[in-house]
Order: structure tokens, then sequence, then C-alpha cells
């Protein structure tokens, strides 16, 4: 797995000009690009710095923040490219820990760990904030109540982690709630939510409460689910919940113009809800985990949901994962986690458990099953193989979408969903859209000329506030029976009718990437496998695209990509779990 680029001949704009000692080797070598070693020249004119060996290590601290990573760790990068010539370890740490630009608060180094001023703080301070909230004496819950509120929500319908989950929450202030998908966390999340209001009902306080997730599809999608959970509940404690709000997380801290760091609730504004939920946390990057944790009132409760194995987030950091792993032990951890999949099938959850635990041939052994839920089709190959049921499914959609039954359509669509690591090349969603479009006409004998047609699968790329429609929402073009088209997207609401031109950010959606189908689920689901030497092939990559199967599973692929993607696992460099586990000491 490379992280290097290849540069494209001396005018690359990667390449910068005249960059000379390491930092200019780094730079050639594909390890740099161009904005690396610009910070790095820049901290070390104001900082009096001139050491190549400590700007490289500045400019390598900017590249793992464009990689997800917090920090950089000096003792393992030059495994990005050995060929190139590194520093001498021992001299290289001890030229990084003398410099100025340290003493001048620029760059930190720590367990040999060089940040970014800005990133150690971020990490110092969601530290700090968890210390704080658990410091705090825990809230004070009346225990006859909470055990009559128990039983009333329990309905045959809980089990005993998803109510001990539920429960922990009534007794602490920050509550981590993992789980993979189909284990029960919204079901549980909605007795927390009861749980809670009974409490605050039992003192005369109304609770107010906000959902929210980072994308506008995930906080639509958590809302409408916990209200359905709601719904089952007993009258009484349906009402003392009330009203939910879900949104966004940019939309809850509060949008500034011209900043996308800062927002309006802060450590001096802090937000007015007593319990704030955030779904899809994994999703969730440091900057923004940061900027929660200050604006949430330290006598709020706070409850962060997601799946910890699942992709992290696109910013840098990997929050989720660092908690439970830092946590982990700790008699005081706030983690809580589901285990039991009430939803996929058997052989999918054995696929799912083998990738958990990285055991290749374990993998290899569930595909290889014979099973009416999971297939492994070998191949290099797979357009023959797939051809004949991409082009079932999607003559399917085209002929509910031609017919004007924009519902059968959305739902025919959310029967089936292909899967790719990447956008590009041959194995990416842009080739495999063209693909079905192109068997679409051969079978049909039209050809697909214009953007928008009858059938045409959408996937929303951006939130569009004005039209109500947010990324990661789906949908198909139907045609009325006048003859004009009409994009209809599934919305949280419902469907939405809308003028194809009023639909900025869509994309066609026969293939979807990985990345894109975090947080939602269809009955079928086939994998597409990127080659073996893909930097995007990872084992949280396979385990999100397994995950999203609810009853069937095709993945094609070779074996060689299968155990390159269980061998790679998304190492980002932080020092989160770290500094949660200094505590215990
Ligand atoms: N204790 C239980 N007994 C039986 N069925 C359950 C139980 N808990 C949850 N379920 C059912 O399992 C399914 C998944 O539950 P739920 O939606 O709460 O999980 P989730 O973790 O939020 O899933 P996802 O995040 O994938 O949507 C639902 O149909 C739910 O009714």
């Amino acid at each position: 797995m490379t992280e290097l680029f290849e540069p494209a001949g001396e005018h690359d704009a990667r390449l910068v000009l005249g960059a000379d000692g390491l930092l200019g080797d780094l730079n050639r070598g594909g390890v740099l690009e161009a904005p690396d070693v610009h910070v790095a020249r820049r901290l070390g004119e104001l900082g009096g710095e001139s050491d190549e060996r400590v700007l490289a290590a500045v400019g390598l601290a900017v590249r793992a923040v464009r990689h997800g990573s917090v920090c950089v760790d000096l003792a393992t990068v030059p495994q990005v490219a050995p060929a190139l010539g590194w520093p001498e370890p021992a001299a290289w740490q001890a030229a990084v820990a003398g410099s100025p630009l340290l003493e001048a608060g620029a760059v930190r180094l720590e367990h040999g760990l060089l940040y970014l001023d800005r990133y150690h703080r971020l990490e110092e301070q969601v530290v700090a904030d968890l210390r704080e909230r658990a410091a705090q004496p825990p809230p004070v819950v009346d225990e006859p109540a909470l055990a009559a509120a128990v039983a009333r929500v329990r309905g045959g319908h809980l089990s005993s982690e998803q109510e001990e989950a539920a429960v922990r929450a009534v007794r602490r202030w920050t509550t981590v709630l993992t789980g993979g998908p189909g284990t029960g966390k919204t079901t549980t999340v909605a007795r927390m939510l009861a749980l809670v209001a009974d409490q605050a009902a039992g003192a005369g306080r109304p609770l107010s409460i906000a959902l929210s997730a980072p994308t506008g599809k995930a906080a639509a999608r958590l809302q409408e689910a916990v209200l359905g959970e709601l719904a089952g509940l007993p009258d009484r404690d349906r009402d003392q919940v009330g009203r939910v709000e879900a949104m966004t997380l940019h939309r809850l801290l509060g949008w500034l113009p011209d900043n996308t760091t800062r927002f309006r609730h802060d450590r001096g504004n802090r937000l007015k809800y007593d319990l704030v939920v955030v779904d899809e946390s994994s999703m969730v990057e440091l900057t923004m985990m940061a900027r929660l944790l200050e604006a949430v009132r330290p006598q709020a409760r706070l409850v962060l949901v997601g799946d910890p194995r699942q992709l992290t987030s696109v910013g840098a950091g990997a929050v989720l994962s660092d908690l439970v792993a830092g946590y982990d032990g700790q008699p005081d951890s706030p983690v809580v986690s589901l285990t039991h999949n009430y939803r996929s099938t058997e052989d999918i959850k054995a696929l799912a458990e083998a990738l958990r635990v990285g055991d290749a041939d374990g993998v290899l052994a569930a595909l290889r099953t014979d099973s009416p839920e999971v297939e492994f089709v070998e191949t290099e190959d797979a357009a023959p193989v797939l051809r004949e049921g991409l082009v079932h499914h999607a003559l399917r959609v085209r002929q509910a979408a031609e017919s004007g039954d924009a519902r059968a359509a959305t739902e025919v669509l959310d029967e089936h969903r292909l899967l790719c690591a990447h956008r590009e090349g041959p194995h990416g969603v842009r080739h495999w859209n063209r693909l079905v479009e192109q068997w679409l006409g051969e079978e049909t004998g039209v050809e697909i000329h214009s953007e928008w047609y009858a059938g045409r699968p959408l996937l929303v790329t951006a939130n569009d506030y004005a039209v109500n429609v947010y990324n990661g929402e789906t949908g198909v073009t139907v045609r009325r029976p006048d003859g004009r088209l009409r994009a209809v997207i599934a919305g949280s609401g419902g469907l939405l009718d809308l003028a194809p031109g009023r639909l900025d950010a869509i994309d066609t959606m026969h293939a979807m990437t990985i990345h894109k189908s975090q947080g939602s689920q269809a009955e079928e689901v086939t994998v597409l496998l990127p080659a073996a030497d893909s930097r995007l092939l990872t084992r949280e990559l396979f385990y999100t695209a397994v995950t999203r199967a609810r009853s069937r599973l095709r993945v094609v692929g070779t074996e060689e990509a299968v155990r390159a993607a269980v061998a790679a696992q998304a190492q980002r460099a932080t020092g989160l779990r770290q500094r949660l586990t200094d505590r215990r000491a």
C-alpha cells in the first residue's frame, strides 16, 4: 500500500521549484506535496529554524493532517518510502526536540509524535473536557422511578445489554454507545431518551433534546428512526420525551460566516440542550469533536453513538475508535457496546466478525461458504459476471420510473447497491455508471445520451436546504404522465418530487462509493473490490461495505485483494488513545 505520488514531470504542481535538502528530496520522492513544503519553510523562517531535518519533520506533520492523521510518528514515517535517505532516527528526534520551533510553540513533540500546535491543542482539549465531565458529581438519579420507567419501556423488546446501555446514560453525563449495524443502537437511544426524560419529569423540569449527526441524511434518518421507536412506547413516556429536533452538527453548533473551524456555540455560549445525541460518531473528525465537547454544557448529557470499526472521518482524527481503545479496561469508562446483531443473516455476521478480528483465512472461509446469503465471485474481470444482474435491476427501476410509479422505483432501487472503493479507474464508480448505462442502451435499443433519463438512479452529493435534500440521499428520475421527467428523492419526510434543474449536486448512482454508503443499508449488496495494491483498500473499508448488506452479499474480487484488505488497517497517527490511557497511571 503506498501513499506516495508519482511526480508527472518537472512541472507537476505538487513539486516545489528550488526545494533543496531533505525537504526537496521528500518532495521529489512523492512524500511531501507543495503545501507541506511551503508551510514547513514558512514556519522555519518565522521560528528561526534552518535544520533541514526539522523542516522535513514539520512538512511531514502537515502531510499527516492531509492524510487523516493528527500528528506524525517520526519513528515509523520512513516506512512510507524506505528507499529515500532518511535522517538517523535518534539524531532526528534530538534535532526536533531541540528546535526553536518547539519553544516558539509552533509544533509539539510528545511520545515521539510531532504535532502542529493546533492539533495538539485540540487533542488536549478533548481529553480535558471529557475528564472534566467525568469528574463532576454524577447526575442525581431517582432509583425507584428509574426501575419503574425501565419496566415500562422494556416492552418485551430490550436485551440486557441494551437495557444496561440505556440505564448507563441516565447515570452518567457522557456515554459512548458503540455497536455494528442492526445491534439496536436506535432502539436503545429511544429508551435512553425516555428514561432521562422520566427523571427530568420527576424533578419537574422539562428536558430539551437535540439529535445530531455529521451529515444531514444521517441526522434525518436518526430522527425518523428514533420517532419510530418512540411511537411504540407508552403514551406517558412518549409525551415526556416531547419534541426532538434533529440537525447536522454544523447546524447544532451554529455556523459562522467565513469561519470553518469556529461556531456560534462554544465554551462562552453553550448549547441550551439537556441531552445531545450524536449518531455516526465515527465520521466526526477531531476538530468537530473538540468544538462539540466545549459547546455542550457540563451538566448536559452527551451520548456519542457509532461503530468504531467503520471508516473514519474524512478530516483528521479517529476520535471514536480512539475513545473506545483509550478507555478500554478503565473502571470509569463511558463506553458501552452492543454486540448482538438483530438484522443481518448468520453468514454475513460470521464474515463481519472474521473481519473484525482480522482473521484473513476466516474471512475467506466465510466468503466461500456454500450460502444463499454470501457469495464470493473470484475474478479480476467483473463485467461479464455482473452484467446480467445489474441490467436486470436497472431495467426494473426503469420500468417503474417509466410508468410514473415513484414509490416503486425508489423501493426497487433500494433492493440492491453496487459498492466500489474508488471513484475513478476500472473498479471505480464513474466507470461502472457508464458501463451500466451502456448496457441499458444495448438492452433497450435506446442509447442513453442525455444526463437525465427515466430510471436514472440519483445520489445527492451536497446538502441543499432550499429544496430540503441532503448529502447521501438517493432517488430516481421518474416520468410523469405528461411526459416530463421529475427527480424523486427519498427524503426523511417521504418522497420529494422536484424538477431536475433544481438539483445542483447530483450524481448517477448505478454504483456508489463505500464512503458514501456509510450509514445506509440495502437488502442486497455487491462489493467490487479494487486491485490488491489499492491504497484505499483497508479492513475498515471492507467491513463498512460488507455491513451495508441486510440479507445478501456478493463480493467480487480476488483472494489477494481480500487478504490485502484484511491486512491493511487504516492506521491514523493520533495521541488521543495514549492520552486517555495515561490517566490510568
Ligand atoms: N432486543 C431486541 N430484540 C429483537 N429485535 C430487536 C432488538 N433490538 C433491536 N431489534 C431490531 O433489530 C433491528 C435493528 O435495530 P436498530 O435499528 O435499533 O439498530 P441500529 O443499531 O440502530 O441499526 P442501524 O444503525 O444499522 O440502523 C430493528 O428491526 C429492531 O427492531
